[in-house]
Order: structure tokens, then sequence, then C-alpha cells
């Protein structure tokens, strides 16, 4: 897969895309992401990326051009890229989202930033994105977020393939189940026995349990959600 991201603040990208499972998926070549600076596509000699708003209010807005100048010169050649701008106001990013996500061979990502972008910017949008009903200071950590969690499910990403099958609860959205490492015993509170039993099966229906539960207990919405989609099977439902 290959990213491009439209930014003002190419920076904040600087130690994302070095560091930990994104950083080795980059630098194997497993994926491709390139941070593009919108001032880079600007003409004047101030670089100007922003201007006030038409009819007057706060803040200042992305500029059109720039950002156009800049999807023009990046999808010139190669797979056009399904393309996602982030704002506060945008569809509720999830793993759904980011398991369809995973699945596109390329991707752009405009960062809002400022009061947003032109509207006109949204002519060359796919989906405009939100990951949470809270206002930053822009769409960079947002676009981070977003490729963390598109990454990490591109196959090979993720060394251990387990941890993915793990997933299997996340794609529906059921919350995870508890997670121990040595010692067993630690300050009086000791690992549940079945993790020391070594029954696979065992373990796997304890799991899964637990993950059931703790949905059941924080986020009842996501089992009803699931039973109405006939997503749990018959075990699951009692
Ligand atoms: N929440 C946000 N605030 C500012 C820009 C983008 C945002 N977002 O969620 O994508």
């Amino acid at each position: 897969m290959r990213i491009d991201v439209l930014t003002v603040l190419p920076g904040l990208f600087d130690c994302f895309l070095k560091e930990g499972v994104i950083g080795k998926a980059i630098s194997s070549g497993k994926v491709e992401v390139k941070v593009h600076n919108i001032r880079d596509f600007t003409t004047d000699k101030h670089r100007v990326v922003d201007d006030v708003p038409y009819g007057g209010g706060p803040g200042m807005v992305l500029k059109p051009e720039p950002i156009f100048r800049a999807y023009d010169e990046l999808t010139k050649e190669g797979e056009k890229p399904y393309v996602l701008l982030t704002e506060p106001w945008g569809e509720k990013f999830n793993q759904e989202m980011a398991v369809e996500l995973s699945k596109k061979p390329r991707l752009m990502i405009i960062c809002g930033r400022y009061e947003g972008v032109d509207e006109r910017v949204k002519s060359l949008v796919d989906r405009e994105v939100s990951i949470g009903d809270y206002v930053l200071t822009g769409g960079e950590l947002p676009a981070m977020v977003i490729m963390d969690a598109v990454l990490r499910l591109i196959p090979g990403v993720l060394g251990n393939l387990e941890s993915l099958r793990a997933d299997s609860f996340s794609d529906r959205g059921l919350l995870g189940y508890p997670n121990y490492t040595r010692p067993a015993e630690f300050r009086g509170m000791k690992v549940p026995e079945v993790l020391l039993s070594g029954h696979h099966k065992k373990i796997e229906s304890w799991r899964k349990e637990q993950s059931l539960r703790k949905t059941l207990e924080r986020r009842p919405e996501i089992i009803e959600n699931l039973k109405r989609k006939g997503l749990l099977t018959k075990e699951e439902l009692e």
C-alpha cells in the first residue's frame, strides 16, 4: 500500500514514520508513506497556504490551489488514490473502516488545519473522517491514528499473525480479553489458572467469554448491534 499525506506540518510525522511497527513496515518496504508539505505546492514568494474566510469570521481557511496542485502532481502516475480528509465533523473512524481502508491499494490523506479547508477541496475527497467529537488543532494526529490502525492490518506488517487473529474480536468491535505474562503471581495477584493449563481449547473459550463479558459490561450497544447483524454465534449468545 502507498499513502500520500498532504499537510502544512510535515515535521509532525517524523517520529511516527520511523518508530515501532509502522517504522519497520516502511523501512522493510512493506508499505510506502510519503508526507508532502502543502507549502511546496504554492507558487508565490511567501508560500501562502491559507487565507481569511469569505463572509468574515475567525481564523484562516486552507486555500484550494496548493492542495489541487499537490493532488494533480501526485496523481499524474500510478493508481488513483482513495482520498480522506481528516476533520472533526467527518464520518466516525472505527475498526470496520480501518479494515475497509486497509484493502485499498493507495490512500491520500489531506490533513485539515486552522478553521478547515476550502469547501472546493472536498471535490477531491472520497471520505471525510473524524477520530472523535472533539476539536484538535489540526488533522495530523488523526491522520497518524488512521494510518496506524490501517497499516497494522496490511499482511506481513504485524510479524505475529496471531495478534491479528485476536483482532477477529476487534474486527467485530468486541473489546479485548485480559492479558498476562510472567510472573505467575505478582504482589499477591495471580494469573488465572486456565492460562497456565496449556489447554488451548479452554483458553480460547475463556478469552472469548472474557471479551464478551467485558463488551456487554462496557459497550452493550456493540453486543446488540452484533446480535442484530447475526454476527454472534449460538454459543457466544449463551
Ligand atoms: N477531531 C479533529 N479535530 C481537528 C481536525 C481533525 C479532527 N479529526 O477528528 O479528524
